[in-house]
Order: C-alpha cells, then structure tokens, then sequence
C-alpha cells in the first residue's frame, strides 16, 4: 500500500471518529479536524441543520431569476468565466467541475465533466443553486465565503453526510474594493482528490481578482509592486490605483499584505503619505517604457516599481494633470470618450461636489437610475461621464442625448430608432435608436425636463420592461441600460405643473445628486489651475495666474458656471504672448470687475460677449485670440486704442492678432 494511501485512510479514520464525538455526543474533536472545518460544523449546528438530513435543500432558482442575478455579477463573470475555462482546461480528466459562486453562494456558472456533472446535479450543485452554509452546510463555497480564506472540504468533513461523495476546494474573491464578491470552486469526486487543486483554485482567484482590478482602474494609474523584481506582472504583485492628482483610489489585497497595511488606511490618500516617493517622479522616470521598473522604499522595506494603465501626459510643478481635467468634448470627433475621467478625478476638494461624488459612488454598479440636478454649465454632463467611466459598464458604450436640443418630432427615432421605411426620409436600412446603441453601457438623457409627455409614457415603458420597439416595427429589442439623466429644471415643480409624468420622476429619481454652482464652490482656485493646465498643455510654459486675477474670478457669480469659466481661461491664454507666462486682471473680461455681481438667472443673457459665449469652432489658440480680438473690436466701436486697453494688450499685439485672420 502506498504512503498516500495510508495517509488518506488515516484522514478517513479520524474523521470517522471525529464525526461520532461532533454528532454522536455532542463534543468537540478539537486536533481531529481542520478548525475552519469545527468552526463551520459549529456554525451549521447553530444555524439548525441535521447532518442526517436528505436535502435542506431549495430548488434551483427560475432561469428568468438566475438571469438577473447573473446580470448584477455581469463583472465578475465576465473577468471569471475565460479562468474557469482555463481551469477547467488543466483538470479535463479528473471527473470534476469549475464553479463561480456569488457572494451569497449563489452557484453562478458551471463547467464541468459531463460524467460528474450528472452525479453532481442529485445535490444540486448547478447554476440557480445556492450553497450558503446556513443551507448546504459545511462545503468548500460556503465555508470559503464565512471564513474568507480558501478552504479545501473533503469526502465526510461536509456537514451534510450526502455531500460525502464530494471533495471541493474554494477560494475567495474580492472585488477591486476589498469587498468580498465570490467565490471560484473546484468540485470532484471524493476519490479523484489531486492534493494541487487548493494552489490551483486559489491562484485561480487571484488572477479574477487581478483581472478585475486592471479593468475597473484601466484608466487609473497603476502602480505595481513587489519585493521580488520577477513577481511584477504575477497574480502575486500588489497594485495601487491612481488618480492623476495623485491620490490612492484603490489598492488590491497583495498590496495591503506587501505594505502592512489596511484598504481604509491608503485609499483616498495621497500617493506620496502611502508610498513614501513622488508620483510624478515616478511617472517622469518610467513613462517611456512600460518594462521599466525603479526602486523604492517604504516603511524602511524595499520595492521594485513598474507603471501601468493610462499614465497622464504631463506634469505641472510637481501634480500631475490629465484628462479629466481637460475640458475638451465629450464626444470626441473619433466617438471615442476622456478615458480617464472618473468620479475620483472630478473630486477637486470642494465638499458638496465631494458629497455629491459619494453618493453616486455608492450606486455604481447597481444599475439604479441616477438624476442629476444643477445650473446649465455646472458640469453634469461631464459628471454622468465620470460616473459612466467609474462603474461596470465602462468598456460599453455612453451615449447621450440632450432632449432640449433636438426637434420634438426628431426626439422619438432618435431615441427609440426606427425600421426602413417608417416615415419620410428615413433611411432605407432603418437606424437603431439611442437606446439601443446604449446596450450594454450607459444612456444620458440630458435636459429630460423637456422631453414631450407623450415620449415620457414611452421611455417608462422601455424602463419598465426593459424592451424597446423602433418605429414602423413591432419586434421589441432587450435592451440592458443604465440609465443617468440630467435636468436644469427642478422636475418636482414640473410634475406638480403638470408637464413631467410623476410615475416617470420616480422610476428616474432612483437616485439623485446636486451639483453646486461654480460661486458655490470652494475649490475654484483648483479649477483655474486644471483647466488652464489642460489648456496650456501644448505650450512649453504653464501659465500662472496673479492674485489679484484670482481673486476677481473668485469674486464673480459665474451664471454660466464652468463652461464659462473655461472660455474665459481659454480667452485670456489667447491674449498672452507666447513668452507670457502670467494672467493679470488685464486678461480677464470687464464683467468680473463689476461692482454688484450678476444673479445667474438675470445674468445670462448679459454675459459679455467674449467672456460668456462659446467660442464656437475655436479650438486652436490662435482662432481663439482672433474671435476675442475682433470681439473686442466691435464692442469698442472698432477703436483700436479703447480694444486694446480693453484686452489689456498693446496696440501692436492687437494688431498682430487682427493681422493673423
Ligand atoms: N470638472 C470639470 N473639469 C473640467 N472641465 C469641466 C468640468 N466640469 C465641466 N467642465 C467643462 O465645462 C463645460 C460644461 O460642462 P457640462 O456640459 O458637463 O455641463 P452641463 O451642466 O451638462 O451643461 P448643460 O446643462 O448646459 O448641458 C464643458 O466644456 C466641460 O468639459
């Protein structure tokens, strides 16, 4: 007889034994079991189940109720599933099976050898199943999720003396938050145990966990470290996330483990209090070449360093800046989205902004419709995006629509699409709707406040049942949106009006968020510099702003918020030379030296021309100068002289700027 063999019948004698004292005679077999086993069997007792007991067992759930929760994992499978079958792979022969288990224990998805799938369906080990503790007892998803480790269960340590045919070995999986989210199973046949299949479920994990980690953060920074040079790149790196202001939005568990430390106590941190070294150095260092590593220390322990995800393009005076700063278009000419704009780099210190970030972080990945509020300018647009990029669906399409800019009779097949031929001048081939172009990611309606009542009854039908219909068709579409919406208007007012449908304000007002007005704001100092620094990316010095420029912008009400603000940045960068590295009161328009401030409401058609309005079509500098230069002009009745004061430049330059048309 074989040395395994005999340790095996060993394990089984005392288990034998243990078994009598546990549920024979109520003792405890302390040094006969696993202790993650005694302590479940403990659990189990306390929960009521009678290890005798045929199946304390609940059917698998509906396909429709499997469905949804296997939406609401849509991440977690989408990460697990190419693992599981890679897994699978590796132990084809064995006569067993890979599963994915929700946090709950829910039985996910299977793969599995057709021979033991049949055995394994009589215990209702299939998707639909859940393997709770508190229901199948002691099992290796079960124990693994209320243990929190990976945990191996083999023949008569489960609970349930039915499940003795069985050996499984579970290991945990977080989410990119630390949160428990799953669990990866290998289940098989007591007798085919390999004594590999604990390391290999639980490298398994850790490369989901991975996995999800780089796909939440692909747009973060990510710095990834290790003791060790050869283990960058494993499942056994830790890795920080981000932001482009340098502050940690998340780290995962290797990383905690490798720095001594907690999640809470590194994220929302600054890079430089975690980790010891400057961000931006780091990034100057080992931008060019992603094998590149470099050293450091921390906590007086030594780590090799590499850099990856989307690394910012440049640095201003030690911060690092990036795109989200950048107010550039949504919905860049190429379709494609800011990458990197997250609700975390939106977060620029003041409070309610940070409190209004907060609360829609708490609703990603929950797929409850989000509506958000605030003056035209405030930036909701750009919030929706953020919340978009920080969530699930962030690889998926964002699509908006602003339901104030487009004709009444248009809104419909813009967002609801139509078949060939529905009405005049459709085209032939028909054209999907908003809606459906959205499948899989996020819709944004904005200006839903003055979206017509008869399109309001339709959009709540596609909410509620999750179909949409084109026109001219009578097939319905399934269609899987988040949906995020945006209004000026306060919609509680028009319901009581009359002109928005309450059932529709309560299916979109699953969650709402007020964004301040710029005037609000505390952080405005912060925006100057970020919207200048996206600006001036091209130029090879940043500009500086003086104080008493600052002070005028932090003194002036701002109707048109940060889109105003941004053409007035945008305006004054225009008026300098390009040897000038600093913004006077000179640069900035007239208006904001005016003694009473304007009320955003009675201000908005006041604005002064060249401030306020968008300079439509100037997107390089020199078409911006231009604009504001014949603006000026005309506003000072084509007087050089007076439009040159006027603009705070000299005479010469005005005329430079003219000349250029
Ligand atoms: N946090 C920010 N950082 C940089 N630019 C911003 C920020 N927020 C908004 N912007 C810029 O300000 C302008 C207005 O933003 P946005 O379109 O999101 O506002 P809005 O509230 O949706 O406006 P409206 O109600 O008029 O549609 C855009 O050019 C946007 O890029």
């Amino acid at each position: 007889m074989g040395q395994i063999q005999l340790l095996a019948d060993e394990h089984d004698q005392r288990l034998q034994q243990a078994r009598q004292l546990f549920f024979d005679q109520g003792t405890l077999p302390d040094g006969l079991v696993d202790p993650m086993i005694l302590r479940s069997w403990e659990r189990c007792r306390r929960f009521g189940l009678d290890d005798t007991s045929y199946a304390p067992v609940m059917d698998a759930m509906d396909r429709v109720a499997l469905k949804t929760e296997q939406d609401r994992n849509r991440y977690l499978l989408v990460q697990g599933r190419p693992i599981m079958e890679h897994v699978f792979e590796q132990i084809r022969e064995s006569g067993s099976m890979v599963i994915l288990a929700d946090a709950n224990g829910l039985l996910l998805e299977t793969v599995g050898d057709p021979d033991f799938v049949s055995r394994a369906d009589r215990v209702a080990l299939l998707a639909g199943a859940s393997w709770d503790e508190n229901q199948r007892g002691t099992n290796a998803i079960g124990t693994a999720l209320s243990e929190e480790a990976p945990v191996a269960v083999f023949g008569g340590e489960h609970f349930l003396e039915h499940n003795g045919f069985l050996t499984c070995c579970a290991s945990p999986i977080f989410g990119p938050d630390g949160r428990l989210i799953g669990v990866l199973d290998i289940s098989g046949d007591y007798r085919s145990h390999q004594r590999h299949t604990l390391g290999l479920v639980r490298l398994s994990s850790a490369i989901v966990e991975k996995r999800l980690f780089e796909s939440v953060h692909a747009r973060d920074i990510l710095v990834c470290f290790h003791g060790r040079a050869d283990y960058l790149g494993s499942p056994k790196e830790g890795i920080a996330a981000v932001s482009p202001d340098g502050q940690v939005l998340a780290i995962n568990r290797n990383g905690t483990e490798l720095l001594g430390i907690r999640q809470v106590d590194a994220v929302r941190r600054d890079f430089s209090m975690v980790f010891e070294s400057n961000l931006a150095t780091l990034v100057d260092r080992l931008r060019h070449n992603p094998q590149a590593t470099c050293e450091i220390s921390v906590n007086g322990k030594a780590f090799h360093v590499q850099l990856r995800g989307q690394l910012p393009p440049l640095t201003v005076a030690g911060r690092v800046f990036d795109e989200p700063a950048a107010p550039r278009p949504l919905r860049r000419p190429d379709g494609g989205s800011a990458p990197t704009l997250t609700l975390d780099t939106l977060n620029t210190g003041d409070t309610r902004l940070q409190a209004a970030i907060e609360r829609a972080r708490r609703m990603l990945g929950r797929d409850i419709p989000i509506l958000i509020q605030g003056e035209s300018g405030a930036g909701k647009e750009m919030f929706a995006k953020a919340f978009h990029n920080s969530g699930p669906r962030h690889d998926a399409p964002f699509v908006a629509l602003n339901c104030a800019s487009i004709p009444e009779t248009l809104i419909e097949s813009e967002l609801f699409g139509y078949q060939g031929g529905a009405f005049t001048g459709a085209r032939k081939e028909g054209a999907p709707g908003k809606i459906q172009q959205a499948h899989g990611g996020t819709l944004f309606l904005d200006e839903i406040g003055d979206m017509p009542l008869n399109l309001q009854a339709r959009l709540l039908r596609v909410l509620q049942e999750r179909c949409v219909t084109p026109l001219g068709s009578t097939r319905s579409i399934q269609v899987d949106i988040s949906l995020v919406c945006a209004t000026h208007r306060k919609l509680r007012e028009e319901v009581a009006r009359g002109t928005f449908r309450e059932d529709l304000y309560y299916r979109l007002n699953g969650m709402s968020v007020t964004l301040p007005a710029l005037r609000e704001r505390t952080d405005i100092r912060i925006m100057v510099a970020k919207l200048a620094a996206a600006e001036t990316a091209s130029r090879s010095n940043p500009v500086r702003f003086s104080e008493g420029a600052l002070q005028a912008i932090e003194g002036y009400a701002w109707p048109g918020n940060i889109r105003q603000l941004f053409n007035v940045i945008r305006v004054a960068i225009a008026l300098l030379d390009d040897d000038e590295t600093l913004i006077t009161e000179t640069h900035l328009p007239e208006e904001l030296f005016e003694t009473s401030p304007l009320t955003p409401s009675a201000s908005a058609p006041n604005y002064d021309p060249w401030a306020a309005a968008p300079l439509e079509g100037a997107n390089s500098l020199d078409a911006i100068s231009r604009q504001a230069a014949m603006r000026a002009l005309e506003a000072a009745g084509g007087n050089i002289s007076s439009a040159a004061r006027q603009l705070g430049i000299s005479r010469n330059t005005l005329y430079r700027k003219l000349g250029r048309m």
